[in-house]
């Protein structure tokens, strides 16, 4: 990527086209389907003109952009069977990601891109309408499942960590199922929409003996990119859990590059001490990089920015996700850490507890800018 070019073009055009300003145009009012127990149960929370339960109506095999041979086997979980269901032409496609794992992309008509791996929900790539990618992927990421992907927006959840269960709980190494897709929630400025789910499993009942459902959107709103988050107890007893989106970013160098909007917060530093980490201040002003920094900010402002080295910048808002996390792990990771930052949303801090029938929701909205 050279995100240098995100100030000539794509950023630049796209924001004033929008007639945003820095950093970000208010947050739109998040379509209130996404709240109603009916969406939780997976109908198409975004496609309000199709008929409930029937989440792919506009998709039409005869014109999908993908052929398969006709004597392919489709099985329901193959790509030929999610194109069929799901696909909507020229918005949602389903994909082979890297070493053959089922990814779908989102197309916006600006040119815009972003694709999500089924195998652990992680969105693999943000693109703008330059092609300019967004996120970061290790050069150490493992595709063959036999751990979390190491880059883009991995999951944390049921826990942040560290904790009694792997680091960073289970729901970045499973795969989660398509609930949903829709790309017409304005007709005039298609936003490709996919949502996937994860629920209890005998895997996962072994780790967390829990019933839940996790319902995960992600939206291409022009180039922002906006997820959302919705964990639901299924069971009949309360359960408490942390969340987050370990979101790898790209910089242009992690010594040029700084986060804006956690000046004179208290956080815990968990350089210091992974497991008891002391409280600390920030000084006022931008973090900046110069070592290691694994810094869990809680009740952090609603919005924070990452600055790339370059000018540009990624704004990321939040709702219901109450803290922010910085991680760079600087030398750890000789190879790769100038090449990225890790600024996650996370409700890490203080766990959410949960009654049976009760939703938790979170929301994100990321998006480029120029300074
Ligand atoms: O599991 P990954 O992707 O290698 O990330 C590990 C890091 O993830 C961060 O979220 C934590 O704050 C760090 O403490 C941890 O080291």
């Amino acid at each position: 990527m050279n995100l240098s070019r995100l100030i000539l073009f794509g950023a630049v055009s796209y924001l004033q086209g929008k007639g945003c300003k820095k950093p970000l145009c208010p947050i739109p009012v998040m379509p209130a389907v996404m709240s109603s127990a009916r969406v939780a149960r997976g109908a198409s929370a975004r496609a309000p003109a199709r008929a409930p339960g029937r989440q792919s109506s506009r998709c039409s095999p005869l014109s999908r952009s993908r052929v398969y041979a006709s004597s392919e086997t489709v099985t329901d979980d193959s790509l030929a069977a999610l194109n069929i269901k799901y696909a909507i032409p020229g918005s949602v496609e389903f994909v082979e990601g890297r070493e053959g794992l089922p990814a779908v992309k989102l197309t916006h008509a600006c040119g815009a891109s972003a694709e999500v791996y089924l195998f652990g929900g992680c969105v693999m790539s943000w693109k703008q309408a330059t092609g300019d990618e967004v996120l970061y992927v290790r050069p150490d990421a493992k595709f063959d499942k036999s751990k979390p992907i190491s880059g883009g927006m991995p999951h944390c959840f049921p826990q942040f960590g560290p904790g009694e269960m792997q680091q960073h709980g289970f729901a970045r190494n499973l795969d989660w199922e398509v609930s949903s897709t829709s790309a017409d929630v304005n007709p005039d400025d298609k936003d490709p929409c996919v949502e996937i789910t994860l629920r209890d499993n005998e895997y996962t009942r072994a780790m967390w003996d829990h019933a839940f459902e996790l319902h995960y959107s992600i939206t291409l709103h022009g180039e922002e990119l906006q997820t959302e988050y919705r964990v639901i107890n299924t069971g009949d007893k309360p359960f408490s859990f942390q969340a987050a989106l370990h979101s790898y970013f790209e910089v242009v160098n992690i010594k040029l590059a700084a986060v804006e909007g956690l000046g004179g917060m208290k956080y815990l530093d968990k350089v210091a001490d992974a497991e008891n980490p002391p409280t600390k201040e920030m000084p006022n002003g931008t973090l900046t990089f110069a070592g290691p920094v694994d810094s869990v900010f809680e009740n952090s402002p609603s919005e924070v920015s990452l600055l790339v080295g370059n000018g540009a910048g990624i704004a990321l808002q939040q709702t219901g996700f109450t803290d922010t996390i910085v991680w760079t792990p600087w030398e750890d990771m000789p190879d790769c850490y100038e090449s990225f930052c890790c600024v996650e949303n996370a409700k890490a801090v203080k766990p959410v507890t949960l009654d049976p029938n009760d939703t938790w929701n979170a929301t994100t909205r990321f998006a480029v800018y120029t300074a």
